[in-house]
């Protein structure tokens, strides 16, 4: 959001680029549920090769039926729970949403159940703590991995030892010593793949960042007036077709107002440019202080202004810029020479179902009959207003 000077810091309603950047911030939101989504998607399909595999265990007869049903029905529920929660949006109670290193320990624990039951086999096993572990890379820290590494070498380990314990005839020590070793080498060389995205990942945002930055600087460029921080000509016009739009939809009233510097040569004349756009700065700024939160006003040309005035009648729009003339012509420019005061001459005009050139024309009208009557002051339109 750019800043116009003059506009109340706290606004009681939403502008255009407000709604935008809300409707953005809740579409990446959704986008993000998604995604977290979409990889639950993919750790039910790493589950379901999962399945496959125990079941071609099972058919080889290292694993009894009524623990292979076991098994299904845990990851059963283990899927179900996290489907849940991603459904139900209580994943986004979570510091991590995405429930990344819930999923890899529950799926741990699974298959280190798994492994502690199969009479043989148990090698193919490591298979599936690597495509649990494969997740992480997408989105933990190198801290996180390594701990999540560091729980599941112990429950490997814890696994291994109960073996030991309950079944030392099953088992040929050596081997699964050297699948053990395995995890241990293989695991926390995905937490060095996983710290290289991440950082990859990080960059990537930052650079995102700064793109955002330089964008949002370049619309604010494209719609601002350099010298008084107004709307500039395109963007008052843009917002004069807006609320003509708008007025012709709801039936309602608005108003403007073209406002000129009186004698303005004179300024740049007399006490050099610089002063001039002092003046302009200061006048853009002392008007701005005057208007209510939904009026917009822009430079139209080099000392001219553009109100526009939404939800007005002829009558409010004759006090408002009564007021503003009142303010700019009390004003003194000391610093420019002492006792110094500019003033403007305003022409109004009503919304009467006319075209916004017509509107213009007739606002620029009353703004020449404030110049012919000698300056400093505020005229209306009144052709069509009592018709
Ligand atoms: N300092 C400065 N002067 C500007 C800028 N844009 C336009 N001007 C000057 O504004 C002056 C406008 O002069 P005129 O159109 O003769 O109008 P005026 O002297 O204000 O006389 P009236 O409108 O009849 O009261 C010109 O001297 C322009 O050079 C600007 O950005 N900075």
């Amino acid at each position: 959001m750019w800043c116009m000077i003059g506009q109340p810091k706290e606004k009681p309603y939403m502008d255009h680029q407000e709604i935008i950047e809300r409707e953005n911030q809740a579409m990446r939101a959704t986008y993000a549920q998604q995604l977290r989504f979409r990889r639950y998607l993919m750790a039910v399909t790493s589950y379901l090769i999962g399945a496959f595999m125990v079941g071609l265990l099972v058919w080889l007869g290292y694993l009894t039926m009524e623990y292979y049903l076991y098994f299904i029905g845990l990851m059963v529920l283990i899927n179900a729970l996290f489907f849940v929660l991603f459904k139900t949006g209580l994943n986004l109670r979570f510091s991590d949403p995405s429930l990344t290193s819930l999923q890899i320990v529950a799926s741990t624990i699974l298959t280190v159940q798994i492994s502690y039951l199969v009479t043989d086999g148990r090698g193919i096993l490591l298979l599936l703590y690597l495509t649990s572990h494969l997740f992480g890379v997408f989105r933990l820290s190198f801290r996180q991995f390594l701990l999540l590494d560091a729980f599941s070498i112990a429950a490997y380990g814890l696994m291994l030892q109960l073996l030991i314990q309950n079944r030392p005839e099953t088992i040929d020590i050596n081997l699964e010593i050297l699948y053990w070793a395995a995890l241990i080498i293989v695991l926390p060389s995905f937490a060095l793949m996983g710290a290289y995205l991440n950082r990859l990942r990080e960059r990537l945002n930052e650079r995102n960042t700064h793109l955002n930055k330089a964008l949002k600087k370049i619309q604010e460029l494209a719609v601002t007036d350099e010298l008084t921080g107004l709307h500039n000509r395109r963007s008052i016009m843009s917002e004069l077709s807006k609320e003509w739009e708008r007025t012709e939809r709801s039936g309602n009233h608005f108003c403007i107002a073209l406002m000129d510097l009186d004698l303005f040569k004179e300024i740049n004349d007399t006490y050099g440019h610089h002063a001039g756009d002092t003046v302009l700065k200061r006048f853009a700024s002392l008007v701005s202080k005057e208007l209510r939160s939904p009026d917009s006003i822009g430079r139209y040309g080099g000392e001219e202004f553009l109100l526009i005035m939404p939800n007005t009648r002829i009558i409010e729009a004759k006090t408002v810029t009564e007021r503003i003339r009142e303010k700019v012509a009390g004003y003194t420019h000391d610093d420019i020479d002492q006792g110094l005061t500019i003033h403007v001459s305003i022409g109004i005009a009503e919304y009467q179902n006319q075209s916004t050139q017509e509107l213009l024309k007739q606002a620029d009208t009353a703004l020449y009959e404030s110049k012919n009557n000698g300056r400093n002051r505020v005229s209306i339109h009144t052709t069509h207003l009592f018709d």
